[in-house]
């Protein structure tokens, strides 16, 4: 948590972005908008890439996250690539500068803690970027949920393989974001994990079938690949009386309830707001700054659902491993 307040003044909070890919360039034209942010500068090794959109939005191109910090920043978002972010982070972190990483908070589990333990030590924020948290699709989901006894929550998240490849595999790199619905949704840990997932094409799995157990007793199921030719993203949660599904490309909730003896049952769309997702994430990490509060989506959090991929990651193996071993031993008995 931010140890003091960074606007006292009214003044806007100095903020820069490290990587300018898909994500970063995103980032940076939100935070030129944003009324609480004052975007210093941007970073990214290519020239070609950087300088035309530091033009555009009327801020300053740099090569490195070390220039970048020098135009005096009081927060960064690290939008590298997902192997870096523990190094982009460390190295803003060092400078007493507050982090918003994006998802997932590193290529492990262990290098998720360090910042942890870095961010805490030096006294600043650490967020993790899990956007789908502020999908006004996935917050009217969580809304018509609320109090409800959940039994089970399915995902779907699939598409075409990105433009360019991610360091990380498709359950590293996407089923991260449902993991941490997952939780948040049920407020739960998830304890068990049942997944399947192989490499069809890629050198990482890119395909995965997943499944969950919460500590309190709902069943959970993520469906992610980078094989399907169109992005679909929908989350299907059934309660005791409700079924509630939501497509978060288009934001059409529907809420079914009432369900009757003879089958019939009623049928609503529900209000979905408007906002954009990342300007609502950036406004509530540059809230929490200014207020000196938790972030929406902590360090912590953002450990535990990498921890949960990695986990998939291992049960698998482990399950491979065993196969292998078993046909290694078969062929020793022939021979
Ligand atoms: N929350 C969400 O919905 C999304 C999150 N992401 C996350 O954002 C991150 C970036 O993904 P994405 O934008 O798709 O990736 P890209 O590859 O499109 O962008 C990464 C950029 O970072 C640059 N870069 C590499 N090294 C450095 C460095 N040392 N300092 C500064 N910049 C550097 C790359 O430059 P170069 O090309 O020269 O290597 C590239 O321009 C990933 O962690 C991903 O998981 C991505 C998309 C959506
Ligand atoms: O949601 C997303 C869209 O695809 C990107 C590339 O796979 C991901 O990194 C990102 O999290």
């Amino acid at each position: 948590m931010a140890s003091e307040t960074l606007r006292p003044d009214g003044a806007r909070v100095r903020v820069g972005v490290v990587g300018c890919g898909v994500m970063g360039r995103n980032h940076a034209r939100v935070l030129s908008e944003v009324a609480l942010a004052e975007l210093v500068g941007i970073a990214d090794p290519d020239p070609a890439v950087v300088d035309p959109i530091a033009a555009t939005l009327d801020t300053k191109a740099v090569a490195s996250i070390e220039d970048l910090l020098d135009l005096d920043c009081q927060a960064v978002v690290i939008a590298g690539p997902t192997h870096l972010h523990h190094e982009l982070a460390s190295t803003a972190i060092a400078r007493g500068v507050h982090v918003l990483v994006e998802k997932p908070i590193a290529s492990n589990p262990e290098e998720g803690r360090d910042l942890v333990q870095r961010a805490r030590a030096a006294g600043v924020t650490l967020m993790v970027g899990h956007v789908e948290r502020f999908n006004p699709a996935v917050l009217a989901v969580k809304e018509a949920i609320r109090g409800e006894d959940i039994l089970s929550i399915a995902i779907t998240r699939v598409g075409p393989f990105p433009p360019r490849m991610s360091s990380v595999g498709v359950v590293t790199d996407l089923a991260v974001h449902d993991i941490d619905l997952i939780r948040w949704f049920t407020e739960s840990d998830i304890v068990e994990v049942q997944p399947q997932f192989k490499s069809a094409v890629a050198e990482r799995e890119d395909i995965a079938l997943l499944q969950f157990r919460t500590a309190s007793g709902v069943l959970a199921h993520i469906n992610t690949n980078w094989l399907t030719p169109f992005k679909a993203r929908h989350i299907h949660v059934a309660t005791r009386d409700k079924y509630v599904i939501g497509d978060l490309i288009t934001r059409q909730v529907t809420e079914c309830s009432g369900f009757r003896p003879d089958g019939s049952y009623s049928m609503r769309h529900l209000p979905v707001g408007h906002t954009e997702p990342l300007r609502v994430e950036l406004t509530s990490f540059l809230t929490s700054l200014v207020s000196g509060t938790a972030p929406a989506v902590t360090g912590e959090e953002g450990v535990i659902s990498l921890d949960i991929a990695m986990r998939c990651l291992a049960e698998r193996a482990a399950v491979g491993a065993a196969v292998e071993d078993f046909a290694a031993a078969k062929a020793r008995k022939v021979r």
